[in-house]
């Protein structure tokens, strides 16, 4: 059975992705020439690697189109409900390290936790006419975290994919949904987490689509191993 692997093409996880398999002793080299799409592991007759963005390789993992693959735990959590059935996360590999979260203007005093935010959220229509509108590409996880977690119902959608900590200023939305590293970004943009605002802390995942066809093959296992024993 031939194993693919799908690798990051390009971004910030692309470097640190192969380091790893480096070290896990599964050195990751193109075909062809350096722009190719394909690779191959050196030893690894039966592995092929496939090199495409992050977000397309969480869509492959979860659709079983592909075997493995390193790509974000938030991309994974975003893209599929009930994810765990589909795919297994192996290993968290150390890098790429992002939270999601709830982010609300620095000038909104009294809102410090999801409960204060639940309030807002249930005084905000007859104080302004409409729902509280949320800034995200985050749909699925932004749900989850306010209905489902903190039965907060009462809110609105708007779809960003991109300059979301933008939006509260631009007036297209009042709080945000997003993912934070440094907190540079919000801070630039006078927005604060709320203090149980973390709705997932990210990073870089090896992960597994799960497939009848891997049960018993020893080099499904030997790949989990190595790349383990490299962290
Ligand atoms: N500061 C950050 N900003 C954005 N993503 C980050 C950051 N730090 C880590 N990540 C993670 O990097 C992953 C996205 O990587 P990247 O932005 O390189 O993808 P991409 O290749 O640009 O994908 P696409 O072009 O398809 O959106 C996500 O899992 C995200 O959580
Ligand atoms: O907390 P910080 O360190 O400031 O990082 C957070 C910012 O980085 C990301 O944007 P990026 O410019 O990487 O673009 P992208 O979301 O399109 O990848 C993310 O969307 C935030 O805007």
């Amino acid at each position: 059975m031939t194993i693919t692997i799908a690798l990051p093409s390009k971004g910030r996880m692309k470097d640190d992705a192969s380091a790893i398999f480096e070290r896990a002793g599964m050195p990751i080299s193109a075909v062809g020439n350096d722009r190719s799409y394909r690779g191959r592991v050196e030893g690894w007759d039966d592995v092929e690697v496939a090199f495409l963005s992050a977000s397309e390789i969480s869509r492959e993992l979860g659709n079983g189109t592909v075997d493995f693959g390193v790509t974000g735990e938030d991309l994974m959590r975003e893209g599929f409900a009930e994810v765990d059935k589909r795919v297994e996360f192996c290993a968290r590999l150390g890098f790429g390290h992002a939270d999601v979260v709830v982010a609300v203007p620095e000038i909104w005093l009294d809102v410090e936790t999801m409960a204060d935010l639940g309030d807002v959220a249930a005084d905000f229509r007859a104080r302004h006419s409409r729902r509280l509108a949320i800034a995200t590409k985050y749909w699925r996880l932004t749900q989850q975290f306010f209905s489902s977690q903190h039965g907060i119902q009462l809110y609105r959608i708007v779809e960003s994919l991109g300059a979301t900590e933008g939006a509260p200023a631009s007036g297209s939305a009042d709080i945000i949904v997003d993912i934070t590293s440094t907190g540079s970004t919000l801070h630039a943009n006078h927005l604060k987490v709320l203090q149980d605002g973390v709705i997932l802390h990210s990073q870089a995942c090896l992960v597994r689509a799960r497939k009848e066809s891997h049960a018993g093959e020893p080099a499904v296992q030997a790949i989990i191993e190595a790349v383990r024993a490299a962290l």
